[in-house]
């Protein structure tokens, strides 16, 4: 076998690899961009796919590829009527109109009985509270409502025209138990007012069907997929110990576990991975977009805002930027604001404005890592991907802040790679293991870091009581 496909279809983009089977190495790639949002026509996924999976090259490789995987950004909810088509705009995980439904749900349930159904306590991010919101604000069309489905597993279908899922996006979305692997009908009866179609949840090297040939592929199999987190722990072969710091449009914080973590303040998603174990989880709704926001604010580029921050203070002179620009998930504050604190005529300086913003992502970031400690989970060494992870500045103060070691894996798209890794293994059975290249290594140095830490939790809790 020569070939497989791994696809990324995130926020900002969809991301198509072709890659060597035998070792995992990255032979074509190419991406498409997706409009910026919180709302999105499924179509405009399936537009991107096409356009990088053209760019990519894939069909010309045709019956080299002998199979696709496609992993895609979590809890979209996809509602899609008798015919298959959506009866709205599908709503994405960083849309915060379901906030209050989620409250709602919090209050009816409380979060000990969530965390006992499906090992989540409801967000404005899950899928069942946009259903709720749905049919609580557009009841025609929540009326209309058929089938709903996840972002990957709206491509599964224009892929194969077969509508499957697998554990790990089921997981996310508040009415599946990835501890039972079942579905949780009564949750959508009693907040969306009845159980649409639901796509079947494959195991993890399952196959979910034939490409079709319009894709250009001869008989190329499609594995089950995944949520764009799990599809990174797969490319990256995550270990137990290790605990993956992405900085994407999310910032999500999340290991491997073979047992679920039970977190009833809802800040770790009990979530599944994709090889049959848990993947403890949490997100950020702010993270590599703070640092473009600060580039903006600052009317230059993320390689100048890198290059100042670089030659700033390391504490920023004390400068401190709580970063909830677009509200917050973890901690839950939908209506929160960003807050730039300790401002003095001494440290009100481009180089101080550009190094809180880096500062303000790996302290939202260290909450998270804190928690999971807190929780249990073992957190050995962090491994730093995302697009984030590419700045130079926020690599190298982030063991500082972290308080671990730190290493950033090659510059990969692990989320599509994971997928390609998976193509594998439904198309063998067997699961590649696949060397992991390590580019940069930083250790935890001197005090600032915890002094940074400090005044963050300290700012934090006085401004958010959180
Ligand atoms: N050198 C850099 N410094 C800071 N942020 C960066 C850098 N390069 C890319 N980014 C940010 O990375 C983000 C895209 O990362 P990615 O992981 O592809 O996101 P997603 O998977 O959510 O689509 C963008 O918001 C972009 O601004
Ligand atoms: O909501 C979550 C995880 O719970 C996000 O991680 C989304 O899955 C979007 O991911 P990116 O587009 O940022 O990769």
């Amino acid at each position: 076998m020569r070939c497989v496909v791994g696809v990324d279809s995130s926020t900002q983009s969809c991301k198509v690899l072709a890659v060597d089977a035998g070792t995992g190495r990255v032979v074509a790639a190419s991406s498409a961009a997706h409009p910026d949002g919180t709302a999105i026509d499924p179509h405009i996924w399936t537009s991107a796919l096409h356009q990088a999976w053209d760019g990519a090259g894939i069909p010309a490789l045709g019956a080299e590829v002998a199979a696709v995987s496609v992993a895609a950004q979590q809890h979209g909810m996809v509602a899609l009527d008798a015919a298959n088509e959506p009866v709205s705009d599908a709503l994405l995980w960083n849309d915060i109109r379901s906030a209050d439904d989620a409250q709602s749900m919090r209050d009816d349930l409380g979060a000990g009985a969530w965390v006992d159904a499906v090992n989540v306590v409801p967000v404005a991010s899950f899928t069942l509270t946009k259903l709720a919101w749905l049919a609580r604000c557009r009841p025609a069309a929540a009326a209309r409502v058929a089938r709903v489905v996840l972002p990957h597993d709206w491509l599964n279908f224009q892929l194969t025209g077969r509508f499957t899922t697998d554990r790990s996006d089921a997981s996310g979305t508040g009415y599946f138990s990835p501890v039972t692997d079942s579905y949780r009908p009564a949750l959508l009866q009693r907040f969306f007012g009845r159980v649409p179609a639901l796509p079947v949840v494959l195991g993890p090297s399952a196959q979910a069907g034939t490409v079709l040939p319009a894709w250009g592929l001869a008989n190329a199999v499609l594995g089950a997929g995944a949520g764009d987190n799990a599809g990174a722990a797969l490319g990256l072969g995550l270990q137990p110990g290790e605990i993956v710091v992405s900085i994407g449009t999310s910032g999500t914080v999340f290991s491997t576990s073979s047992v679920p973590t039970r977190d009833p303040s809802g800040q770790i998603a009990g979530f599944a991975d994709a090889t049959g174990n848990h993947l403890p989880l949490l997100a950020m709704l702010n993270s590599a977009r703070v640092m473009a926001a600060a580039a903006q604010m600052l009317q230059i580029d993320l390689p100048s805002l890198d290059a100042l921050a670089l030659t700033a203070d390391p504490a920023a002179q004390g400068l401190l930027l709580l970063p909830y620009l677009d509200g917050e998930r973890t901690p839950n504050l939908p209506a929160a604001h960003g807050s730039l604190l300790g401002l003095s005529r001494a440290n009100m300086t481009a180089e101080n404005v550009a190094r809180a913003s880096v500062l303000g992502v790996l302290n939202s970031l260290a909450d998270a890592i804190d928690r999971m400690k807190e929780h249990g989970v073992p957190a050995e060494r962090v491994l730093l991907i995302g697009g984030g992870a590419k700045s130079r500045s926020l690599r190298q103060a982030a063991a500082s802040v972290f308080g671990l070691p730190v290493e950033v894996p090659v510059a990969n798209e692990y989320v599509a790679l994971g997928a390609a890794r998976q193509a594998v293994w439904a198309a063998t059975g067997e699961l590649p293991v696949w060397e992991r290249r390590i580019e940069a290594s930083f250790e935890p140095d001197g005090g600032w870091g915890a002094e940074v830490r400090g005044r963050y939790i300290q700012a934090r809790q006085t401004i958010y009581g959180v």
